[in-house]
């Protein structure tokens, strides 16, 4: 074993002590001494070098039975002490100033310490709080009923080799890619002989499960940390441990707290409400647990090979839990409102939205795109064009030769416009202050996708139609949901972030009485139809930090959906449909 020298060690330790003088305070007494105890403090091989307890275990059992290890958060060190001092001293010996650990980028080094401290803590010392809805029944099944299972489930040949582990499904297959159901029945359902573990279930007031996956660990496999999708599985999913003992990871999707559970050999394990809805659980693939001993020690337990039968029933309608943030069922693609709330929605995430950014937003709406240019310059001086939801004025400004007017929700909007020197009134755009059949000319560009219910984006497309006269033009533009078409992305997806709404802001979706709406992330296709997207007002001297940011509502329209609403208006016919920059255009005429 590569070894640095004897010198380099002892100036490692005392740097290092020099380091922790503040947390010596906390009992750390004896850094850098070369006293034998059976307590050691282990430099390089702490959490924050990204060791876990498990890690530590494993380079130090072979000295001799270990009494305790304190892993301390966000350290570069962990105290270890041996139930006698010769397996430290041995440690010690070999292991001082050796790369021995993994990547063997740093060495680790030992000192020992007068006594194991008391006043530190260390992370196994945090009460573990079990996620709620998380139940466990001990002795679920006999010895014999396990020998049986073990029996069956061995001799039936495995259908899916995973990396760590092998899985076979009946009833169902379950997706692990997505964690969701393939909801195709497979030809194989639960086998008979699990109807008395059913019937203890449905005993215990469980819905009968109609899916049942086995899976077989050996030593050193496990499965990484998941949630099974809420519409796929109904409430309560059942583990019941076959053959060994092990422990199971709760993360909590929310603010990623963790807690470690052992399931012993024939117990039955309950997820249910939170535990199921807003938590992830897996198995870390490892050959031995670490575990509290009676006496609040640590001991160590070898695996066996463990086989494990989940339960599950198979959701035939919409997720109704309450735990929006995390529920697939919610953040569907896209919502269905009242109008309530799609006023509310607009309200806070368009109007005020607008009027809050109008400035910024100005700043940065300089250019007409040039085929709406070409639209208003096709019609002869003098003609009436009406810019419903016309923002900052810029296609009023490129129509100077016709009579146009400007509408918008905004205020402030409005006023930059009116600065401007341009004809605006403030209206809604599903019903614009004008006579019907006035208008030669109208454009609605970028703005019936910010309204939150079909109903309303018709609505605005029908008074379109309305104002307008016969043989009238009207160009309308809504953001696409597809950015990238035929491998060419959007300028959206292309905006440098540095010119672009920088907001980076964590994805939490909102809560409305009826739905959740998904934040997107700028810059990035869109996954859903409805949702809110970032707008940070940086400027560009900006500092990057604390600047707010808003949330605009948009639906983002599909192919073909724009076409199809206007399908319902009866008296216009559609000159052109076309995509412009990330954008589905129709040009319409009134018959
Ligand atoms: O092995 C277990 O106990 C859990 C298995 C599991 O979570 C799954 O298959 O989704
Ligand atoms: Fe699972
Ligand atoms: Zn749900």
């Amino acid at each position: 074993m590569k070894k640095v020298t004897e010198k380099k060690v002892a100036r490692k330790v005392a740097k290092f002590f020099a380091n922790v003088s503040n947390d010596v305070s906390n009992g750390l007494i004896g850094i850098g001494n070369s006293t034998p105890s059976r307590f050691l403090c282990l430099i390089n091989a702490g959490l924050l070098n990204g060791f876990t307890r498990e890690e530590i275990f494993d380079i130090f059992i072979g000295f001799g039975e270990i009494e305790n290890l304190i892993m301390i958060e966000r350290k570069s060190y962990c105290i270890l002490s041996f139930k006698n001092e010769c397996a430290a001293a041995e440690s010690y010996e070999k292991l001082n100033g050796s790369f021995c650990l993994k990547g063997d980028t740093q060495a680790l080094y030992l000192s020992y310490l007068e006594n194991f401290p008391t006043n530190l803590v260390g992370v196994q010392e945090n009460p573990k709080v079990w996620p709620n809805g998380l139940k466990l029944k001990e002795n679920f099944i006999s010895e014999e009923e396990e020998e049986k299972l073990l029996g069956l489930t061995l001799s039936d040949p495995q259908t899916l080799q995973l990396k760590h582990r092998t899985v076979k499904h009946y009833g169902f297959e379950f997706k692990y890619g997505s964690n969701k159901v393939d909801r195709n029945p497979l030809p194989n359902g639960i086998p008979e002989e699990m109807e008395p573990i059913i019937t203890k279930l449905v005993e215990f007031g469980m819905a009968r499960p109609d899916q049942l996956t086995v899976n077989h660990y050996a030593p050193g496999q496990g499965i990484p940390l998941h949630t099974d999708t809420h519409s796929s599985f109904e409430d309560g999913i059942v583990s019941i441990s076959l053959g060994s003992d092990i422990v199971m990871d709760f993360m909590s999707n929310d603010d990623g707290r963790r807690v470690s559970i052992v399931l012993p050999r024939r117990s039955c394990l309950i997820i249910s409400q939170e535990s199921r809805y807003s938590w992830s659980h897996g198995i870390t693939p490892r050959k031995y647990d670490v575990t509290e001993a009676a006496d609040h020690g640590l001991t160590v337990v070898r695996r066996e090979n463990r086989t494990s039968l989940t339960f599950r029933k198979v959701r035939t309608s919409k997720c109704d839990c309450t735990f929006f943030r995390w529920c697939d069922s919610r953040l569907e693609d896209s919502v269905d409102l009242s109008g309530k709330t799609a006023d509310n929605i607009e309200r806070n995430h368009v109007f005020r939205v607008y009027d809050e950014i109008a400035t910024h937003f100005s700043e940065t709406r300089h250019s007409p795109w040039p085929n709406v240019k070409a639209f208003i310059e096709s019609f002869p001086a003098g003609s009436l064009l009406l810019d419903i939801g016309c923002g900052n004025g810029k296609y009023l400004m490129c129509s100077q030769s016709l009579f146009s007017i400007g509408t918008d929700r905004s205020k402030q909007l409005l006023n930059v416009c009116r600065k401007r020197g341009y004809q605006v009134v403030n209206a809604d755009c599903r019903a614009s202050p004008f006579r019907d059949d006035v208008a030669d000319a109208a454009i609605c560009i970028a703005v019936i996708h910010h309204l939150a219910t079909e109903d309303r984006r018709l609505q605005t497309l029908q008074d379109i139609s309305r104002i307008l006269r016969k043989g009238g033009r009207a160009l309308v533009y809504v953001w696409a949901k597809e950015q990238e078409i035929g491998k060419r992305k959007s300028t959206y997806l292309l905006q440098k972030k540095s010119n672009a709404s920088r907001a980076e802001v964590c994805p939490t979706p909102e809560t409305y009485s009826e739905a959740v709406l998904p934040v997107h992330i700028n810059r990035t296709d869109f996954k859903h139809a409805d949702v809110l997207v970032p707008w940070s007002l940086n400027s560009k001297e900006s500092t990057g930090t604390d600047t707010p940011t808003y949330l605009r509502f948009y639906h983002v329209f599909k192919e073909g959906e724009l076409d199809s609403l206007c399908s319902k208006i009866s008296n216009i016919s559609i000159c052109r449909s076309y995509y412009d920059q990330g954008n589905w255009c129709i040009e319409f005429e009134k018959k």
